[in-house]
């Protein structure tokens, strides 16, 4: 699939109020900076999924507006609409009685493709996501495992090479070492088809993982923070952000924060038995060897060959730099 368009998504002064009068989002303001992934994140009840809901318009905002690429939502034809904007949920929603590709060509059916155009799509995305067509395709969804299940409802989201693709809580269903594994995938999937994608989730570790950019939300939707991980983890702009983001945010900044290619010590200095890593690890991975080698020193490489040592002390430098 080529990297296509993705549009910018625009919201302005975007109000939520439910039925009954409970305001789920009172007046926000936010960009969504096209081909980025951008995560909202805050606690239960804060309106994240309200939000979501709000840009494909399977709710209307009480006021304000939203715009991709400059066009309001409301004014556009909500079919048209749809199939700009892939949608993945928690428990995924496929179609159980269908098989995977069955559940992955709906859209493109709907669009009234031929069958070999279909049947070629159904086989790119499934081998996009990391599934075997001619394996997985036949199969029912109670004949895959939960993380499988997520990569069709990601593959089927993707079909009709939509321009957003809107995620709530797309990995919260699977266990912690499945969901490592497919936040990996995604962002690899990212860099191949560089969507606009919005992301709810209320775990800040995959936030910080996943996101070009977050968005913390405290209670009726109030925007306390949007910014890149590494700033969002250094300079927390409430007391809120900062409890929110959690008293370890020093070590998450870490696996945020790259190995420094300047500065380090001449390799004949240490232990010959050192681990040796990348330099296109974080610092997260330094101290992690660091700890596991016993030899005090990592030594960090590049295609080339050595490009020098870090000892603990300098892990912490680097960590603290630019504070
Ligand atoms: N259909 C509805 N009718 C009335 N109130 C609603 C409705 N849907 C959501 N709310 C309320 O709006 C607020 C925001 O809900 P929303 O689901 O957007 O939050 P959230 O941040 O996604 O929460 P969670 O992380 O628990 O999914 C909550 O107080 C909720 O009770």
């Amino acid at each position: 699939m080529d990297a296509t368009a993705a549009a910018e998504i625009e919201l302005a002064g975007v109000r939520k109020e439910y039925p009954g009068g409970s305001v789920a989002v009172a007046s926000l303001d936010l960009v969504v900076p096209a081909g980025s992934l951008t995560v909202l994140v805050g606690p239960s009840g804060s309106g994240k999924s309200t939000v979501l809901r709000m840009v494909n318009r399977l709710i209307a905002p009480t006021a304000g507006v939203i715009s991709l690429d400059g066009q309001d939502v409301t004014k556009s034809d909500v079919v048209a609409l749809r199939r700009k904007i892939g949608y993945v949920i928690q428990h995924v929603g496929l179609f159980p009685h269908q098989t995977v590709a069955q559940n992955v060509a709906t859209v493109p059916k709907l669009l009234g493709w031929d069958r070999k155009r279909v049947s070629a799509r159904v086989e790119e995305l499934l081998d996009l996501v990391g599934l075997d067509a001619g394996l997985h395709g036949k199969r029912y969804p109670h004949q895959l495992s939960g993380g499988q299940r997520q990569r069709v409802g990601v593959a089927r989201a993707l079909a009709a090479d939509p321009v957003v693709l809107l995620m709530d809580e797309p990995f919260s269903a699977v266990d912690p070492i499945v969901r490592g594994r497919l936040q990996q995938e995604f962002l690899r999937l990212q860099e191949t088809v560089r969507k606009t994608i919005l992301l709810v989730t209320h775990d800040v570790d995959e936030a910080v993982r996943l996101g070009d950019h977050i968005a913390v939300l405290s209670e009726g939707g109030k925007l306390e923070q949007f910014a890149p991980p590494a700033e969002l983890l250094a300079r927390p702009a409430s007391a809120f952000v900062a409890e929110f983001v959690g008293a370890d945010r020093g070590v998450k900044r870490l696996s945020v924060t790259p190995i420094p290619r300047q500065g380090l010590r001449a390799v004949g200095e240490v232990d010959g038995g050192s681990p040796r890593l990348p330099v296109s690890a974080t610092l997260y991975d330094a101290l992690a060897a660091l700890l596991e080698g016993g030899t005090g020193h990592v030594v960090v490489t590049d295609g080339e060959g050595e490009l020098g040592a870090m000892s603990a002390d300098d892990i912490y430098t680097a960590a603290t730099t630019g504070d």
